[in-house]
């Protein structure tokens, strides 16, 4: 279950290495060496703001420099124009950042993969012409000999490093905190399957804004102290490619993800370009630039989540006992609690009307009306194409209806988005599933428990209840990259679960499955129904279905065909006719 690392033994280690990075500018004395010393946790810090957007959500960002150059702008002009102090300019450059994440943010979310990260690389460099047509060419901070502290400015070049020190203790703590928080298990959802995360009640616009709010307004404090550092901006020093792609290159070579990753990074990368550069940099011009490629290339070969990811997964091979062998059938077999049919006069718990939907012509969905009475299960069957799995869209918020009204409560959630659908009490699960393969099983189901819950304490009990109630809770630690077609469609369900819905819409759960596996998911199914849970389910499996639901509805070409109790559709005409076929009939006689 998501229970951070006791805290203590992830600070100490972060101590320790600020500790001796701080005591290495008492020792070194060359004062270029000192420089070096002074840029690797400024670079570091810049990769840790990279990483907390698109390290732990996955939208890759190529312009990380436009937060960067803003910062170094911010602070140079408001020193050079209005003599403002760096001390007060660097954490107005952080709310800078922070504004800046919010303006690139809400226009570049619209869109996904490649296409946000190509986006995110046009604001550098539009940024760098703005700063280039306003005649900002070289912006010099002045020098003030007589009160120098009061401006950054130092005798004792130490004191930078110590500076620098500092602020990459403040990131890795507030990355840290992020990755104990639930806010640090949302991203990872977002970023292993966002329409998953959004059905499980994460508000994914709002998880990934904050995460930009946050990214940006520590890439522009870094980019203020920088200058500080430089002394001159100009904007090809601060928005150039090379920038944005420095984040980007310590973050992926030492690990994504996680904390130490832009400081491992930092450590081995910024020293060796450095030093290549002074040594080299007259006869190869572009040097830093070809260790940065080199480093991708062997990230990409030899270590595709950076070389923190890369030991730690062989630490833990080597100290973990092998793992347990997946059974095939280890849910309860046990009989499900009775139940009653609800009464025919149980109120409606979700109502449609008129509902119709149509893609570019094709009508998937027509006028389709039915009710669910509380406490019932009603299975929707029909022919492929029928459109029931449009129909789930439509009911969770993945597609807006043209037409009609979706009434849950009695309130229309027509137009909500899936996440405010889960949280008002419509859970779901997917036909092809859609876990997080990188979670345990507890931290997939814990996820789902976010929708509904306060603390992480409240989190954990529901998770673990979710967890008891489909029978998964001796597996919790197993990753759900590596569990059988069975425990996956538990896990989807424990995480529905975990949302504490009053409706449980399960596409095609027994899709795929065997026979004892079947009945173990019928035994489940059954319990959550004795728990006063309605259940909406689609599946082909009719010999299981006729055994599980209360009433059918029946969809042929996006529209209602019949609608009845088992025994009577089963012998409807039209029913035997465009699904079931004579076959059925047959054995039904
Ligand atoms: N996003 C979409 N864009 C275009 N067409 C779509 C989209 N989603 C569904 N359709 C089409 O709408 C129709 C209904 O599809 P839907 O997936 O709802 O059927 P279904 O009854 O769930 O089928 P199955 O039993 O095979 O899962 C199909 O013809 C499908 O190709």
């Amino acid at each position: 279950m998501f229970v951070p690392r006791p805290l203590l033994r992830t600070v100490l280690p972060v101590a320790a290495f600020l500790a001796l990075w701080a005591l290495a500018f008492l020792l070194v004395t060359n004062s270029y060496y000192r420089l070096v010393l002074t840029i690797v946790p400024i670079w570091a810090v810049f990769g840790l703001a990279w990483n907390l957007l698109s390290g732990y959500s996955g939208l890759i960002s190529f312009g990380h420099a436009s937060f960067f150059g803003l910062g170094a702008y911010a602070v140079a002009l408001a020193f050079a124009e209005w003599h403002v102090s760096p001390w007060i300019g660097i954490p107005v450059a952080g709310l800078l950042g922070c504004l800046a994440g919010v303006v690139i943010g809400v226009p570049t979310f619209r869109l996904r993969g490649h296409y946000f990260a190509l986006a995110m690389l046009a604001y550098p460099l539009a940024l760098l012409h703005v700063f280039l047509w306003l005649g900002y060419q070289e912006v010099s901070l002045p020098m003030r000999r007589e009160d120098g502290p009061a401006f950054m400015q130092f005798a004792d070049a130490r004191i930078y490093g110590w500076i620098a020190v500092a602020l990459l203790g403040g990131a890795m703590a507030l990355t840290i905190a992020v990755e104990r928080a639930r806010f640090g298990l949302s991203l990872i959802a977002i970023k292993q399957n966002e329409a998953a995360a959004e059905a499980a009640g994460i508000d994914t616009w709002r998880t990934k804004l904050v995460a930009i709010v946050m990214s940006g307004g520590l890439a522009s404090a870094i980019g203020g102290f920088y200058a500080v550092i430089l002394l001159v901006v100009t904007p090809e020093a601060v928005f150039g490619m090379l920038v944005s792609a420095q984040a980007l290159t310590v973050t992926m070579f030492g690990g994504i993800a996680t904390p130490w990753g832009p400081v491992i990074g930092s450590v081995v990368l910024i020293p060796l370009s450095e030093v290549l550069q002074a040594e080299l940099g007259a006869t190869i011009p572009g040097i830093q630039g070809f260790v940065f490629g080199a480093a991708i290339i062997a990230v990409v070969l030899v270590a595709p989540e950076g070389v923190f990811w890369r030991v730690a997964d062989a630490l833990a091979r080597r100290r973990a006992p092998p793992a347990p062998e997946a059974s095939a059938v280890e849910a309860p077999t046990d009989a499900a609690p009775p139940r009653t049919q609800p009464a025919a006069d149980a109120p409606v718990i979700l109502e449609v009307r008129n509902l119709s939907k149509s893609f570019s012509g094709l009508r998937a969905v027509q006028q389709m009306s039915f009710a669910v009475r509380q406490g019932e299960i009603l299975g929707i069957i029909g022919p492929n194409g029928a459109g029931k799995t449009t129909v789930f869209n439509l009911l969770n918020g993945f597609l807006r209806p043209d037409e009609g009204e979706i009434l849950l409560e009695g309130r229309s959630i027509v137009g909500w988005r899936p996440h405010k659908v889960c949280r008002a009490g419509a859970g779901r699960t997917f036909q092809i599933m859609r876990p997080f393969p990188r979670l345990t099983i507890a931290d997939n189901v814990m996820v789902g428990a976010f929708a509904r819950t306060r603390t992480l304490d409240e989190a954990r009990a529901v998770t673990a209840d979710a967890l008891r109630l489909v029978g998964l809770d001796r597996d919790v630690r197993q990753l759900a990259g590596g569990l059988t077609n069975l425990q996956l469609r538990l896990m989807e369900i424990a995480r529905a679960l975990a949302g504490q819905p009053r409706i449980l819409l399960l596409d095609e759960t027994l899709a795929g499955l065997g026979a004892p596996e079947v009945e173990v998911l019928l035994v489940v199914i059954r319990r959550l129904a004795a728990r006063g849970i309605t259940i909406v389910i689609i599946e082909h499996t009719m010999h299981a279905m006729v055994r599980l639901v209360d009433r059918f509805i029946v969809l042929d070409h996006g529209a209602l065909l019949s609608e009845g109790a088992p025994a009577d559709v089963m012998r409807n005409p039209a029913v035997i006719e465009a699904y079931l076929g004579k076959k059925w009939q047959r054995a039904d006689a």
